[in-house]
């Protein structure tokens, strides 16, 4: 199993109650994101939420990203554990929306001019091709979105909110429509983004479990408990204790194979 240890709380929940009139949505959501130090890498972690259609995902991603006010509750964001504000998380819609009439280089850019750090435009072409070489899109660049595969599509779409220098990246369904091999690059990619630095916090939300846990360190079922009204995280699985994060080839791994069907039936 491999050494590691988790230090900084970067993200957490504390009570956090959603209700619409009577309708609750979302009940007591507690839980702490940390950053990670193993073998020399210090990186933050990467949660897969995972839960049935309709049980409060969406709900759940839009009140870590400050887009909505939980009734009850409080999500505190940053070494300071400051009350989270919109804009503070970025987000990758499912639909990984980019500007069709611009180019890929200054979709790209979009994200540097969006950052809180001043850059010269010198600067900015730098560091673009340095990412665009890094995540193999160095050939892209001067094509247009409607030129790109899908999976190239929401590789640029990830790295445009790594480029606002948002350190909490939520990532609405990731895998979707993409065949296995663009869902192996996508994976691949935000591992690296994980570990790019200490603070990056990924929380991907998606359907797709296998991909979701190969990916991740920690996966949340969200869902109701005994009974009661609106969902909680009814169960975390800790994938570095198990010995199960890290590995991009997990996913033939026996143990891996028996918690993804654990998984399956806590739905
Ligand atoms: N503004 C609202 N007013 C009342 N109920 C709402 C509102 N928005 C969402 N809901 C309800 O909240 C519940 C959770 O919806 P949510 O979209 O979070 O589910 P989900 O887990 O993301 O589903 P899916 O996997 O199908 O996308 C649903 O029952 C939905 O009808």
């Amino acid at each position: 199993m491999n050494a590691y240890s988790k230090n900084k709380v970067l993200l957490s929940a504390e009570n956090i109650h959603l209700q619409y009139g009577e309708k609750k949505i979302l009940r007591d959501v507690n839980f702490k994101i940390h950053d990670i130090v193993r073998e020399g890498v210090h990186q933050g972690q990467v949660v897969a939420l995972i839960g049935r259609s309709g049980i409060g995902k969406t709900q759940l991603f839009k009140t870590l990203s400050g887009l909505i006010q939980p009734t009850e509750g409080t999500v505190r964001i940053g070494e300071d554990q400051h009350p989270v504000k919109a804009g503070q998380v970025g987000i990758v819609p499912q639909n990984y929306i980019l500007f069709n009439h611009r180019t890929i280089y200054r979709n790209l850019k979009i994200g540097l001019d969006n950052a809180d750090v001043k850059l010269t435009e010198e600067e900015k072409k730098r560091i673009i091709e340095d990412y665009a070489q890094t995540f193999e899109l160095t050939e892209h660049l001067n094509k247009y979105p409607a030129q790109l595969s899908g999976g190239q599509r929401q590789r640029v779409s990830i790295i445009q909110q790594v480029l606002t220098g948002n350190k909490f990246i939520l990532l609405d369904e990731p895998f979707s429509g993409l065949d296995i091999l663009m869902v192996d690059k996508v994976i691949q990619l935000l591992l690296k983004v994980s570990t790019l630095s200490e603070h990056n916090t990924l929380i991907i939300v998606s359907h797709d479990i296998e991909n979701a846990t190969a990916v991740a360190d920690t996966v949340w079922i969200l869902g109701n408990e005994d009974g009661k009204a609106g969902a909680t995280i009814k169960k975390e699985y800790d994938l570095c204790e198990l010995g199960l994060a890290w590995q991009p080839e997990i996913r033939a791994d026996r143990k891996f194979v028996e918690l993804i069907s654990e998984i399956k039936k806590q739905l």
